[in-house]
């Protein structure tokens, strides 16, 4: 996200002479401007006195002000840096049609005739409603790492994510190989598996389980299991598991997948008669590590790609409201509400194969 500012804000002051704002925490920062400006008479005034007096990073370290003048020094050296140095907040008010409109209001007491939005599918849902219910020119930019978002063949912090878990599972390999452990780790992704999927594909993870290929049972595990163990008999000592945070199981279980399929391998290797008793099965949930770290080359080019387009279609007098994607590998501009690319699913399914073979011990 820090990489997308950074090439939306310097091309904004270098190739087109537009100004921009940055808005701290996102709707958030904007909701709470609205109601600084509505508290007084002399709120309006008073805001943009303070966005004309406090240019860039002296805006940024205050961290009561929500809307800043950005410029060059202000994304200076944050290109690979994770996160976003304006923040990133849910503001659950910004669902309501009067908050949004508060916004709307504020905006165009500003003068601001553009926004660039850049989330995951809230964050998009937010953007096509502000499109719908005012005259702004809105540009929505896919940013999470869970890849599910099905009009793009990539989001923004997906390739950094994907390279943090091929680091992750590179550390645990070792443990794995030196114990002869089963190790299961847990990656993120909600409802999808593209995360697991890639980092699967990327690291040379021995399995991969992911939501879209059905509810894990007893059964099913059992057999998951059983190609393990399978796998030991041939003489392999180790095996890396990648399960995706949004496997369902049936019956339905609270706990984390890594240490549902951790019992339910354990129990099996250690069964009557089992040729491994001691094989152990280790489990570990890698949380938010996922998230954050320095963004990969691939993620920065994305975002100067996704910024480039941003602003092409912003100045471009017949231009359309929409969300920037990557389609076929052509950065474009798709409708909200676009629907998927039936790609998506088969490429999924292929990658799937690909990894199972493999992977095939
Ligand atoms: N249906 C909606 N209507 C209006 N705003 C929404 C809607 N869904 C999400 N948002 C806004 O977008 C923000 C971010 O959404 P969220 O789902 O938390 O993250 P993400 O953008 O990563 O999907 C929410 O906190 C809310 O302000
Ligand atoms: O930190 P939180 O709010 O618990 O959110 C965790 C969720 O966010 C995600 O990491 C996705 O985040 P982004 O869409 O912001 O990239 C999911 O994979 C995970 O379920």
């Amino acid at each position: 996200m820090n990489a997308f500012l950074r090439a939306v804000v310097r091309l904004g002051l270098n190739r087109h002479q537009v100004p921009v704002l940055g808005i701290r925490d996102g709707y958030r920062g904007l909701v709470r401007a609205a109601r600084q400006v509505n508290a007084d008479t002399d709120g309006l005034v008073r805001l943009k006195q303070e966005i004309e007096r406090n240019i860039g990073n002296r805006g940024l370290i205050d961290a009561q002000q929500n809307i800043i003048q950005m410029d060059h020094a202000s994304v200076s050296g944050i290109m690979g840096k994770g996160g976003t140095i304006l923040g990133s907040a849910r503001c659950l008010d910004f669902h309501k049609p009067e908050v949004r409109r508060e916004v709307i209001d504020l905006l165009g007491k500003l003068g601001v005739g553009s926004l660039i939005i850049s989330g995951g599918d809230g964050s998009l849902t937010g953007a096509r409603l502000l499109a719908e219910e005012s005259n702004l020119r809105i540009i929505g930019v896919p940013a999470t790492i869970d890849n599910d978002l099905q009009f793009t063949e990539m989001s923004l912090g997906v390739d950094t994510a994907v390279h943090t878990l091929v680091w992750a599972v590179d550390h645990f390999i070792d443990t794995a190989r030196s114990h002869r452990r089963v190790m299961v780790l847990e990656t993120m992704g909600r409802e999808s598996g593209d995360l697991a999927r890639m980092a699967a594909l990327a690291s040379g993870a021995e399995m991969v389980i992911t939501p879209e290929s059905g509810a894990l049972t007893e059964s099913r595990m059992r057999g998951l299991a059983e190609k393990i163990e399978g796998a030991m008999t041939r003489g392999r000592g180790h095996a890396i598991v990648l399960i995706a945070e949004g496997v369902k199981f049936e019956p339905e279980q609270k706990r984390n997948g890594a240490y549902i399929l951790r019992d339910a391998f354990q129990a099996y290797f250690q069964r009557a008669g089992a040729p491994f008793p001691d094989l152990e099965v280790r489990p570990s949930v890698l949380g938010h590590l996922q998230r954050g770290g320095h963004a990969t080359p691939g993620d920065c080019i994305l975002a100067a790609r996704f910024a480039e387009e941003a602003w092409k279609s912003l100045l471009d007098s017949n231009g359309k409201n929409g969300i920037t994607a990557l389609r076929y590998n052509k950065v474009e501009i798709v409708p909200f509400g676009c629907p998927d690319l039936p790609e998506r699913s088969i490429h999924s399914r292929a990658m799937d194969a690909l990894h199972d073979d493999l992977a095939n011990w």
